[in-house]
């Protein structure tokens, strides 16, 4: 009889759990978690503030429609009655602002092609505006200039090749932050924006062209076992972003729940495993846990971040680039402000929110004291999770590529006044979270290092009886991480 351990209960080792004990109805399945919260880095929590009760996000915030296995889930768990979603004609999906000091400060973003004409031909607001028009129209005409041989190249070194280094240092730069709160100048092209190095290809070395040519084949992972959505696919017609009434840990409290009602499941919440070791003779996995007891599992998901995993193995077993990528810590404070009267300014534009791209000094030149990588305007998009339209809430996600800093929030919202261009008031609540390691840094080499993981956990003595699998491995979105739990074991006989 198969008997599965899920090393991590975050929401890769959830997902797998859930799609495991689908799939598998009479294996005996444990999930093990350090922390006796499941969940990992997914942390929602409704506060009471002055009468209001709000919604507040130390993790990811907002989902994409896109990403079928999120859609099933919430199919499979029956969650659509909380969802709240951001149509895409809101100005909380089409105004997404740069803050850029040396371009006089708070940029809206053009959000569609005929909108970046208007907003930066024709009326040419900006310097900021004609360097992001006039990199897009040279594109196409840059001669094909990938290095033969080359297999993959740093997000900035893409973009600079294809766009010029100014464009890159601004809008890849900033687009960097917002999803992996990195230095674009080490993250590998190829993992974190494969479509953009795939069109480079299509396009016979123009992006746009690329991207203008439609793909002949869908690289998606969606062949094999239908998703089964029911009707949310049609809720989320027309829809930007959605998350739920009590935020992301919606999803990962259902999964909790359904995996804890399950008789061949044990969710083992606080404990740890020290270590792995595959017997000499018998070939079987030993997992040994915090409570010095011995486990012999048949399989394993390990969902782990790969220095953790390393950290695990023994000199007899070794596993190879678990240590390759450094991960990544952020910082997030989220405010909460009352809201000023109707005949004052707002306290900021409505929209997304800002990035703040690589300062022109770099990470370490001191013009970014705090190390500001983006504020996300949370009342403009998900006000609908909160009981009262009287306060205003907001993130802030400091730190990532940027030296370790002491925090002070007056000089914290003295700085955001700056980019907002208003005094911003004494907040009525203030709540930080240091989230320490907890985005990969998927460096240069990334895919080819991780080709070479799964050949040798393919081979003897691992026998593909273990799969390793998580943001550390194949993608850090919500979707990546749901997507990886669903494929696990899919060779599990
Ligand atoms: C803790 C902070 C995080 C930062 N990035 C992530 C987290 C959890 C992970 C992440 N953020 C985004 C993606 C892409 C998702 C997708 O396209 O499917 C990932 C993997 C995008 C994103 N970034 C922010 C928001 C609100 C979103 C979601 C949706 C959207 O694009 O509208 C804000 C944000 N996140 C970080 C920073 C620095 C930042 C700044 C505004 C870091």
């Amino acid at each position: 009889m198969k008997n599965i351990a899920v090393l991590g209960g975050g929401l890769t080792g959830l997902s797998a759990a859930f799609h495991l004990s689908r799939r598998f109805p009479t294996a005996q399945i444990a999930v093990y978690n350090t922390d006796a919260r499941f969940g990992g880095w997914v942390r929602s929590q409704r506060v009471t503030v002055s009468d209001a009760d709000v919604v507040l996000e130390a993790g990811p915030r907002t989902l994409r429609p896109n990403a079928r296995s999120v859609l099933e889930l919430i199919h499979l768990l029956d969650l659509s009655s909380s969802l709240v979603t951001v149509p895409k004609t809101s100005e909380a999906a089409r105004s997404r602002f740069l803050y850029v000091p040396e371009f006089g400060g708070l940029h809206r973003l053009p959000s569609t092609p005929l909108d970046l004409l208007k907003w930066s031909g024709l009326s040419a607001k900006s310097n900021l505006d004609r360097l992001l028009l006039s990199s897009l129209c040279r594109e196409p005409f840059r001669r094909w200039n990938r290095s033969p041989g080359h297999d993959d190249e740093s997000v900035d070194d893409f973009m600079t090749r294809r766009f010029g280094s100014e464009f890159s240092r601004i809008f890849a730069s900033a687009l960097v932050h917002g999803i992996y709160a990195a230095d674009a100048r080490k993250l590998s092209i190829r993992s974190a924006f494969p479509s953009l190095w795939d069109a480079e290809e299509r396009g016979k070395g123009s992006v746009i062209s690329g991207f203008l040519r439609r793909a002949r084949h869908s690289t998606s992972t969606e062949e094999g076992v239908p998703y089964k959505l029911g009707s949310v696919e049609e809720k989320m017609q027309d829809t930007s972003v959605f998350t739920f009434r009590d935020g992301i840990g919606t999803i990962t409290n259902a999964l909790v729940k359904y995996l804890r009602g399950r008789p061949n499941v044990r969710m083992q919440g606080g404990v740890s495993i020290t270590g792995i070791r595959i017997h000499p003779r018998s070939k079987q996995f030993e997992l040994i846990t915090t409570g010095l007891e011995t486990v012999s599992p048949t399989h394993i998901a390990s969902t782990l971040p790969l220095f953790r995993l390393q950290s695990l193995l023994t000199p007899a077993t070794p596993l190879p680039h678990l240590t390759a990528n450094t991960y990544t810590s952020v910082t997030v404070v989220n405010l909460v402000f009352k809201r000023p009267p109707s005949s004052s300014p707002p306290l900021h534009p409505d929209g997304f929110g800002y990035l703040v791209p690589r300062p022109l000094a770099g990470y370490y030149g001191g013009s970014n004291r705090f190390g500001v990588l983006g504020c996300v305007f949370d009342s403009s998009s998900v006000a609908a999770q909160d009981t009262s339209r009287d306060v205003v809430k907001m993130t802030v996600m400091l730190s990532g590529p940027y030296p370790s800093c002491q925090l002070s929030i007056p000089d914290l919202l003295n700085e955001l006044s700056v980019h907002l261009g208003r005094p911003l008031p004494e907040p009525l609540l203030v709540k930080l979270h240091h989230n320490k390691h907890c985005i990969p840094l998927l460096s240069v080499g990334h895919p080819q290092r991780m080709e070479e993981l799964r050949h040798i956990l393919a081979n003897e003595p691992w026998t593909g009886r273990m799969e390793v699998i998580g943001a550390g491995v194949g993608g850090v979105s919500v979707g990546d991480c749901i997507e990886a739990g669903r494929n696990v074991g899919k060779k599990w006989t």
